[in-house]
């Protein structure tokens, strides 16, 4: 290979000026910050625990209504990003923006304030045995709003509804399916009408079936809803069906390899890692 610096060798070293996209659409211009078409912008961010640094040199932007997928292999940060775009933890280097406001560098009011246009979905569903499917979802509506107990009765029908679960409130969540507790999940995470959902491994634990009416849920919402969707998933079928957008982690290198539309990165990708992992082993 020449020595010509390639967007993929800038990569690779963490080059964040490069942002390494592979794109089959238009990219998110890197500079362009006010730019109404992001929902989330990294800069520049490294991330990491006590001595260990886990991912670094991650700069790319999330579009506005977007299905976006975090992938890598085992181990490569992927929940780690999740927890800096969802105020968990604080980036060593960089800048992480949620709707054009810098999360980690404003006041903790103001940044539970910026939480609060964001839902996450949790692997297992996260719910509370002890309450009905119902009553988990009022819960957030109840800390984090002033409304009766009648409009809260009435949302949390309503966003059962829109997961397909209508007239299931006064179940519990272990008298129902695993599928039907991750809908419910969804369900949750959207109580306060977020404008950015987190997802991590919704599929994880799911019959096939099922984890296809999850992914068709998903794709529902963001076109009925306009939310921006961010994925953490290791499901091939899942990326290529529902993602609009995605960055690939290495765990090697400790950084993004390369951003793009799944198909493309498939199809076209110039790094054979990435090929690999979407080809399963085929580079
Ligand atoms: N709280 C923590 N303290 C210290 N190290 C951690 C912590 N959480 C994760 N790690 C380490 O950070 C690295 C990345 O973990 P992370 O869970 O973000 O990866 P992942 O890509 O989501 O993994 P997987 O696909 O297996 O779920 C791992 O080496 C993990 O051991």
């Amino acid at each position: 290979m020449s020595a010509a610096v390639t967007s993929e060798t800038r990569a690779r070293r963490g080059d964040t000026q490069a942002e390494p996209r592979e794109h089959a659409q238009t990219p998110v211009p890197a500079s362009d910050q006010q730019s109404k078409d992001v929902a989330i912008r990294l800069e520049k961010v490294a991330l990491g625990y006590d001595s260990d640094t886990i991912q670094q040199g991650l700069s790319f932007a999330i579009r506005r209504g977007d299905v976006f997928i975090i992938m890598g292999g085992s181990g490569c940060g992927k929940s780690t990003v999740m927890r800096a775009l969802t105020g968990l933890l604080a980036p060593r280097q960089g800048r992480v923006l949620l709707q054009d406001q810098s999360l980690w560098e404003v006041s903790e009011a103001a940044r539970t304030q910026i939480l609060r246009g964001v839902g996450v979905m949790y692997q297992s569903g996260a719910l509370w045995s002890s309450m009905t499917l119902e009553e988990n979802i009022t819960l957030p509506l109840e800390q984090y709003t002033r409304l009766s107990r009648q409009q809260i009765g009435e949302l949390a029908e309503y966003k059962l509804a829109l997961v397909g679960l209508a007239g299931f409130g006064g179940y519990y969540p272990g008298q129902i399916s695993g599928g039907m507790r991750k809908r419910v999940g969804v369900a949750r995470a959207m109580a306060l009408d977020p404008d950015i959902l987190f997802f991590d491994e919704p599929s994880a634990g799911l019959d096939p079936l099922s984890a296809r009416r999850l992914d068709d849920l998903i794709l529902e919402l963001r076109d009925s809803l306009g939310t921006t969707m961010v994925v953490i998933t290791h499901d091939l079928d899942s990326i290529f069906l529902i993602g609009d957008d995605a960055v690939f982690l290495d765990a090697e290198t400790r950084t993004m390899l390369t951003t793009g539309n799944p198909k493309h990165l498939r199809d076209h990708s110039e790094i054979a890692e990435v090929r690999a992992f979407l080809r399963r082993g085929e580079a």
